[in-house]
């Protein structure tokens, strides 16, 4: 697609250049026929291409292949024609005051079509053949043009060189972007990731939060938001050790996360021993059935340490709002940690949703 874009100044520049060196010339009343009939070609062409430009995206979705063929094809027929008029120069004696120019004109059109079409540079070399060879075998068989004939060879060697060097720069210049892209979604991913437990960290969910919130009201929809602490986690921690309560976490992330699958919905680690789970469109009913979804899920997903399960529970709290205009997000939260707080103080391993009076 680079291609198209890098090609565009040419496509214009082809289809009028016929007749600004024809018509000073006054090769059009001598070749009358041909000359109209060359004009037309390139014209016609140049139309073609701004066409098959406009319809590139469409047409590249289609088939890439045919987009590449279609290319091809255009920008070979406009260095054919262009390549036959300017061997044609050395024939007619129209041409032989401006000689020289034409043949400045021939290398000139060469490079800058070389270095548009760099990019596939199999393709611009055969391109650059279509525009140079026809001028430059001609010339080495006209005896008095064989020296710019050869003028020209040197001249072809020398930028074929030069748009392999562009070729290869050009390549490497889109490794790199490639490299950089990549890096950029892993170091986007790494910022979005709680490095214990691979789920999204707590940066992550307070910007989707804060998205869902806005998205919430806009829509008039309820939100939902569930706080999970693990239960005893630091008798966990001192019975079995950091590393084994370590891999505890791991255990509940995955337990939660395989839980809370709608797209939409998220699953983070809040911090330490807590997780926090964001429903959206989700009234109270339905947060209270996902919170006991996720406490089966962890009931399910036995963790084992050294050979022995060990019993893990936790305790939930759930809040749901429609938000308000005035109302802060960060209110929710307040009170899913309140229902979290009376849910630990009776007695753990339940979920509790809040309500004003408590
Ligand atoms: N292994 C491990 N422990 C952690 C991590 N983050 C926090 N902790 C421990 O989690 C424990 C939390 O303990 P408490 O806040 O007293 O809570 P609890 O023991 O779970 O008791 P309740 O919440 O009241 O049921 C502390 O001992 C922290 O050191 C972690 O990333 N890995």
């Amino acid at each position: 697609m680079d291609l198209l874009r890098r090609s565009l100044a040419g496509v214009i520049v082809y289809a009028f250049i016929l007749p600004v060196i024809f018509w000073p010339l006054h090769f059009v009343e001598a070749k009358h026929d041909l000359a109209y009939i060359l004009c037309g070609c390139m014209f016609l062409i140049s139309v073609l291409r701004l066409i098959h430009y406009y319809f590139s995206k469409p047409l590249y979705k289609f088939s890439a292949r045919l987009w590449f063929l279609l290319f091809a094809l255009f920008s070979l027929m406009h260095a054919g024609i262009l390549g036959f008029v300017f061997t044609l120069a050395i024939f007619d004696e129209r041409f032989t005051p401006i000689i020289h120019i034409s043949m400045l004109a021939t290398a000139g059109i060469s490079v800058s079509a070389l270095f548009a079409l760099s990019p596939r540079i199999r393709f611009a070399l055969l391109n650059l053949s279509f525009l140079m060879m026809p001028v430059m075998f001609t010339g080495f068989l006209t005896e008095e043009y064989i020296p710019l004939a050869s003028m020209m060879l040197v001249f072809l060697l020398y930028i074929s060189g030069i748009g392999i060097r562009s070729n290869r720069e050009y390549r490497r210049s889109f490794d790199i972007e490639i490299e950089l892209e990549a890096q950029r979604k892993e170091l986007e991913t790494l910022n979005q990731t709680d490095a214990l437990t691979s789920i999204y960290n707590r940066g992550y969910f307070n910007q989707h939060f804060e998205d869902q919130w806005q998205y919430a009201m806009r829509h008039e929809l309820e939100i939902a938001i569930l706080l999970i602490d693990v239960d005893h986690f630091k008798a966990i921690n001192d019975t079995h050790g950091h590393l084994a309560g370590d891999a505890c976490l791991v255990n509940l992330a995955y337990a939660i996360n395989k839980t809370v699958n709608r797209a939409i919905d998220v699953a983070a680690r809040y911090g330490g021993e807590e997780f926090v789970v964001l429903l959206s469109g989700c009234n109270t009913e339905q947060a209270r059935s996902m919170a006991q979804k996720i406490e089966q899920a962890i009931q399910d997903h036995k963790f084992v340490h050294e050979g022995t399960v060990i019993p893990v529970t936790v305790s939930i709290g759930i809040a749901t709002t429609m938000p308000k205009p005035k109302q802060k997000s960060s209110t929710l939260i307040d009170q899913a940690d309140q229902a979290l707080y009376q849910a630990k103080a009776q007695g753990r391993n339940r979920s509790i949703v809040f309500t004003e009076d408590e």
